[in-house]
């Protein structure tokens, strides 16, 4: 929890990144250096096209650098791993497979079968509030209860670090402030190394303990804000001082950045 002394989870060093494109190329990342700390929660806000996805897809190993590098526990991330799990906006369950399968899928992936597989299993339907509908297939739930589903397997699958490209995105207002409860609650439990990117800045403060801002494309960090609200976090937060400070702050950063977009 806040406070406590933590060690460099995952490192990111000088990481460039250029995609080959019809005029030329396109400097996505120009030099991003970041050090998250074990069982930290940080999110990231930036103008469109600064190159969060393109951030978030070298961690996962989805994406090779141009040049620079990253480490997870201080061995450089050379591909995806199973230490490191990826929600997206899409949910990307299997449509084959019901709740239950879905979950379960992560906890096969760990070697776990049988009796321990299925309590595990439960443990994060539970968590997620779906036991209701755990013979559900996807095409049955609606967007909010497909993105639980999503958010119970990457946990059950165990990952340290779990990095999420707004996996909120899609969804209404209303249960997006559920599901942002949901996973303070689940974070506040079970520590996780979260990344978390987003377009609302009010998101990224009632979830984030750090605030990192990109400036506009070629990606850089700009600034990363400590968030001082203290735990457990409720929507009451969005109310406090702390929250309201922070808001004003990021905003106006970040609207710096939009500014320079449309120029
Ligand atoms: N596969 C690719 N090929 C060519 N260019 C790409 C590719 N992926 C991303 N880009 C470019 O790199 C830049 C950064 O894209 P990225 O998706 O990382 O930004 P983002 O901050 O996540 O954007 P958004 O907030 O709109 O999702 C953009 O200019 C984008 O067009």
């Amino acid at each position: 929890m806040a406070g406590k002394e933590r060690n460099v989870k995952v490192k990111i060093e000088n990481l460039h990144k250029t995609y080959p494109s019809r005029n030329g190329e396109v400097t996505a990342l120009n030099g991003v250096n970041l050090d998250i700390m074990e069982n930290e929660f940080i999110t990231v806000v930036g103008p469109s096209g600064c190159g969060k996805s393109t951030l978030l897809n070298i961690i996962a190993g989805l994406e090779k650098p141009t040049s620079g590098k990253v480490y997870c526990d201080d061995q450089e991330i050379n591909g995806t791993g199973t230490e490191r799990g990826v929600v997206f906006q899409q949910y990307a369950l299997f449509p084959w497979l019901t709740v239950k399968g879905n979950v379960q899928f992560g906890i096969h992936l760990q070697g776990i079968k049988g009796e321990e597989a299925d309590q595990l299993a439960m443990k994060y339907i539970r968590m997620v509030d779906l036991e209701d509908f755990v013979d559900h297939y996807p095409k049955e739930l609606s967007g909010g209860m497909k993105q639980r589903v999503a958010i119970a397997r990457a946990y059950a699958a165990n990952p340290s670090v779990l990095l999420m490209d707004e996996p909120f995105g899609a969804l209404d207002a209303q249960t997006r402030t559920q599901l942002q409860e949901e996973l303070l609650h689940t974070w506040e439990k079970e520590q996780k190394t979260c990344f978390f990117i987003t377009h609302d800045v009010d998101e990224a403060i009632i979830l984030g303990q750090k605030v990192v801002i990109m400036s506009a494309r070629p990606g850089r960090i700009k600034e990363v804000v400590d968030i001082p609200i203290p735990y457990p976090r409720n929507q009451e937060s969005k109310i406090s001082k702390e929250f309201l400070e922070a808001k004003n702050y990021i905003w106006s950063q970040v609207y710096k950045e939009y500014l320079e977009v449309r120029k």
